[in-house]
């Protein structure tokens, strides 16, 4: 049996406890140590066992993955590094960042046992167990951040294990990752928090504020929910970089007020055709919690029971729907629900379905 122990089982570790629980050969213990959410992982059936002893749960472990708030991590390695390991044993982390865990790795005496970073590049504005889902995942990046000295065979056997998530495991050197997340992940959380925060300075005075809040709005802050201790460690944690690109950002919000003042269109309007045309760049297919590389767009009315039709003519015509999601959703305006199967077929046929009653982007 490979014994893989994870210690944190929240959005993060819960959703990795779930790509590998009961797979054949594997047996996933959690570790909390906190009674409550031992009780909890079990009772969700997301672990094999778990327990509140560190020792317990790490004895025997083939591969350990530590998935607690960064603040944490140097801690939780450093306990670990003092216990007898299993021999070969891996040990893994999810952090946000991935310069200062493997400082403190190459700083302890890790004997017959490799630490090797890692950072899935999926997640939510969710946390907890409760928002663990197996599919978290597919599609997206896995970063690995293994030291120069990593025997690549240790490395292989992890990226072996973590390609049970279905993401696309990449290798990137800890500093360089930490410089791009905070541009890519970490300055758009501080934007959207600090864009929410002004327009609820306004509300304050004007409730209507809120109300009129659209998609635009809702598009570019649903990271501003994220979990402030968690989002705390993140950016306490990568803070030289961040200092950097908050520069960077004043610049840009520099530019848009130059351009305001001199009313120039035109500048505007390039703005925007650059920033287009980067965006239609990204991996739109490489996304985290919808799984299927099939996707189509259907605009539908914001009235009850749209969606169940939906799913009822797909069934009638025997199309296996592999998820929903309603992108969109505003008082008296269309939605959008993207509809997600598993094959090109199901695609073709659900477009030529739908299309007789609604406008379907494929
Ligand atoms: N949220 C995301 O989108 C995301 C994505 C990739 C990586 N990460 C990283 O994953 C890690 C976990 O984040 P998450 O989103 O799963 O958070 P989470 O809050 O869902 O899970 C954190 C886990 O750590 C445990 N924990 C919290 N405080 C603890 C303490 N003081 N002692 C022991 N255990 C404690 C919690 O009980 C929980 O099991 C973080 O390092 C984060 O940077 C997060
Ligand atoms: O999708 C989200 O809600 C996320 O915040 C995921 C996200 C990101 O910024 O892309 C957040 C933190 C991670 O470390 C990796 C991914």
């Amino acid at each position: 049996m490979t014994k893989i122990a994870i210690f944190g089982a929240g959005l993060i570790g819960g959703s990795l406890a779930l790509c590998f629980k009961g797979k054949p050969g594997f047996t996933v213990t959690g570790h909390s140590p906190n009674p409550k959410s031992v009780e909890k992982l079990l009772k969700r059936n997301v672990v094999d066992t778990a327990t509140t002893s560190m020792e317990e749960a790490a004895e025997g472990a083939d591969y350990i993955f530590l998935c607690v708030p960064v603040s944490l991590l140097e801690e939780y390695l450093t306990s670990l590094a003092k216990l007898p390991l299993k021999q070969g044993c891996i040990i893994t982390d999810v952090g946000s960042t991935k310069a200062s865990i493997a400082q403190c790795a190459a700083s302890l005496e890790l004997k017959g046992v490799q630490f090797i970073g890692g950072h899935p590049m999926a997640g939510s504005e969710r946390s907890g167990v409760e928002a663990a889902s197996s599919h978290l995942f597919e599609n997206a990046f896995y970063v690995l951040s293994p030291d120069p000295l990593t025997p690549q065979e240790d490395v292989d056997r992890l990226a072996d294990l973590i390609k049970l998530t279905k993401a696309q495991i990449i290798q990137v050197d800890a500093e360089l990752h930490d410089d791009i997340v905070g541009a890519i992940s970490h300055l758009p959380h501080i934007i959207a928090v600090a864009l929410v925060n002004q327009v609820r300075g306004y509300n304050e005075m004007n409730p209507l504020y809120q109300n009129l809040a659209a998609g635009g709005f809702r598009d570019v802050t649903r990271i501003a929910s994220g979990d402030p201790k968690i989002w705390r460690d993140i950016l306490i944690n990568n803070r030289e970089n961040l200092l950097k690109l908050l520069v960077d950002w004043n610049a840009e919000v520099a530019r848009f007020i130059d351009l305001l003042q001199q009313s120039d269109g035109e500048g505007i309007a390039e703005q925007f055709r650059k920033a287009s045309e980067f965006r239609s760049g990204l991996p739109e297919r490489r996304k985290g919690m919808i799984t299927s590389l099939y996707d189509i767009y259907v605009d539908i009315p914001d009235h009850p029971g749209v969606i169940g039709q939906i799913a009822t003519s797909l069934g009638n015509k025997k199309i296996n729907l592999s998820n929903i999601q309603v992108i969109e959703s505003r008082e008296d305006v269309p939605g959008v629900l993207r509809l997600s199967f598993r094959n090109q077929e199901d695609v073709d046929r659900a477009a030529e379905e739908l299309k007789k009653q609604y406008t379907v982007h494929a």
